[in-house]
């Protein structure tokens, strides 16, 4: 495998409802690290935003993050993370606090994420949100160490996809380092 991949861990990205979870907790299993949801490190007052239907700034996700990066380098042998790792600067956050780190970026259109969310009324995520998640998201597709799947696909299909890739058995395009 090539060098700059040597980190095992794996942040699982993407827009609200896109199956971070779903896919962080297969993989986390598949692959035997410990699975950190990003969810849970958000402060209280970043959850009440997002309940009150106000979307978070970078300033809110700033802290979020360096939380995030100081459990990355909590688990040196390796982790699973969800986190929606939604901006360039954000990623790039992630990866200083762990070199090598991969992306796998759930993709899915606005649609079928609304329909994901407002199937799951409970959930501290209002469906108002979802247009500014895509609305903040900057394409990942080009950075190095980052493989794009299909969030539409069967989970096993996708959790198969990401084991092949981190155990390097399977050349992804997406793998491609950026020049
Ligand atoms: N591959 C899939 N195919 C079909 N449905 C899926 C898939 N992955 C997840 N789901 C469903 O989509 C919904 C959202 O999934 P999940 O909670 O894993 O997303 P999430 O990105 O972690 O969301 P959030 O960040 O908002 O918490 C759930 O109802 C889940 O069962
Ligand atoms: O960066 C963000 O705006 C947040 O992390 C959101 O993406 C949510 O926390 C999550 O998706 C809710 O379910």
């Amino acid at each position: 495998m090539n060098d700059r991949f040597k980190n095992t861990s794996v942040v699982v990205m993407g827009v609200a409802g896109c199956g971070k979870s779903s896919l962080g907790q297969l993989c986390a299993r598949t692959l035997a690290v410990p699975l950190l949801e990003g969810d849970d490190f958000h402060s209280p007052s970043n959850v009440d935003k997002m309940r009150a239907g106000i979307a978070l700034s970078d300033d809110d996700r700033a802290a979020w993050l360096d939380a995030l990066a100081r459990q990355l380098q909590a688990h040196p042998d390796g982790v699973v993370l969800t986190c929606s790792a939604l901006k360039l600067r954000y990623r790039d956050r992630l990866r200083a606090a762990a070199p090598g780190l991969r992306f796998v970026f759930l993709e899915l259109t606005q649609e079928e994420a609304r329909e994901r969310v407002a199937a799951r009324p409970a959930h501290l995520f209002p469906v108002s949100l979802v247009a500014s998640q895509f609305a903040t998201l900057e394409d990942p597709r080009l950075e190095a160490g980052v493989l794009s799947l299909d969030a539409t696909r069967p989970l096993e299909e996708l959790g198969a996809a990401v084991v092949r890739w981190v155990q390097g058995s399977a050349a992804s395009p997406a793998m491609e380092v950026r020049p």
